[in-house]
C-alpha cells in the first residue's frame, strides 16, 4: 500500500460506529441507548449516512450491512454492528468480535426444491455467501459450481438456475412460499458487535465501558424475555 493510500483509524478523540441499515437497525438503537449513545435526529426519517449523537465526538454511520466489516477492519469506523453471516463471508480475522447482541437470530442453511433428488455429481449452488459456501462444501468433499446472486436466492432453483441455494432461513416462510425445503444446517446466526483491532488498544478507555454497558443491556433483555 502506498503512503497516500494508508487508511487511518478515525482520530483519537472521535468514536465512529458503523451500523447496518435495514432489518437490524431498529433493534440496535436501544442497545446503543443503554450505552448512553443516541442519534441526534431520527435516522429513519433522513437520507443522511453520518449522524451526530448526544455525545460530542461520537458519530454513527448507517451503511449497507455487507459494508460494515470493511469500514471497521480498515479503521474508517472504530466499532460496527453486523450479522454473523456477513462476518463469516467477509472473514473475521481482521476484527475483534467481543459481543453477541442476540438480535436477528436466524440460520444459514442449504435448501432446494421440495422432494427433489440431490444431484450425485457436481452441484450448482446459488448464493450471496460465495466464500462461506465454498469452504462449507469443500470441507465435505462436495463439488460445486457457485453462482453469485445478490438477493431472492429462492428463485434460482425454481428457474433451473441452480440445484441448491445457501441462504438465511428464519421462519422458513420464504422457502415454503416458493416450493423449497431446508436441507442442511450450516450455522446459527445473530448480530455481533465488532471492533477495529487498533482502536480496541488506542481507545480502550472509551470502548471498554461502552462494551460493558451494551453487554449489560443484552443480558437485561434476555432476562426480561425469559
Ligand atoms: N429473515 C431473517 N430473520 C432474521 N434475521 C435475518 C433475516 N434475514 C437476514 N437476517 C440478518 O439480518 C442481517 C441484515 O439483513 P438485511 O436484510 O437488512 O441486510 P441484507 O439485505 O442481507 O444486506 P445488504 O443490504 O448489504 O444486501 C443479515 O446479515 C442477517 O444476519
Ligand atoms: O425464513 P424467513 O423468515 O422467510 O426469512 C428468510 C428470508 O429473509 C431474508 O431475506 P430478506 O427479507 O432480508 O430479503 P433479501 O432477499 O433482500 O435479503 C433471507 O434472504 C430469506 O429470503
Amino acid at each position: 500500500m502506498s503512503e497516500n493510500n494508508v487508511i487511518k483509524t478515525s482520530t483519537q478523540d472521535t468514536l465512529t460506529l458503523a451500523l447496518s441499515k435495514g432489518r437490524i437497525l431498529k433493534e440496535t438503537l436501544p442497545l446503543l441507548a443503554a450505552a448512553g449513545i443516541e442519534p441526534a435526529e431520527d435516522i429513519s426519517k433522513s437520507r443522511k449516512l453520518v449522524f451526530d449523537t448526544n455525545l460530542p465526538n461520537v458519530r454513527l454511520l448507517v451503511i449497507r450491512a455487507t459494508d460494515v466489516p470493511t469500514y471497521v477492519e480498515l479503521g474508517a469506523a472504530d466499532l460496527g454492528v453486523a450479522g454473523k453471516d456477513v462476518l463469516m463471508e467477509h472473514g473475521d480475522e481482521g476484527l475483534y468480535e467481543p459481543l453477541d447482541l442476540e438480535i436477528a437470530h436466524c440460520r444459514l442453511m442449504t435448501a432446494g426444491i421440495k422432494g427433489a433428488a440431490i444431484p450425485q455429481g457436481r452441484r450448482r449452488v446459488a448464493t450471496k455467501f460465495i466464500d462461506t459456501a465454498k469452504r462449507w462444501y469443500a470441507e465435505r468433499g462436495i463439488q460445486v459450481d457457485l453462482i453469485k446472486l445478490y438477493g431472492g436466492m429462492e428463485l434460482a432453483p425454481i428457474m433451473g438456475l441452480a440445484d441448491e441455494i445457501v441462504d438465511i432461513v428464519d421462519t422458513g416462510n420464504t422457502l415454503r412460499a416458493n416450493g423449497l425445503e431446508p436441507r442442511e444446517w450450516m450455522a446459527d446466526i445473530s448480530t455481533r458487535l465488532v471492533v477495529n483491532k487498533a482502536a480496541m488498544k488506542m481507545k480502550h478507555v472509551r470502548i471498554q465501558p461502552l462494551l460493558e454497558q451494551m453487554r449489560e443491556a443484552v443480558v437485561r433483555k434476555r432476562t426480561t424475555a425469559a
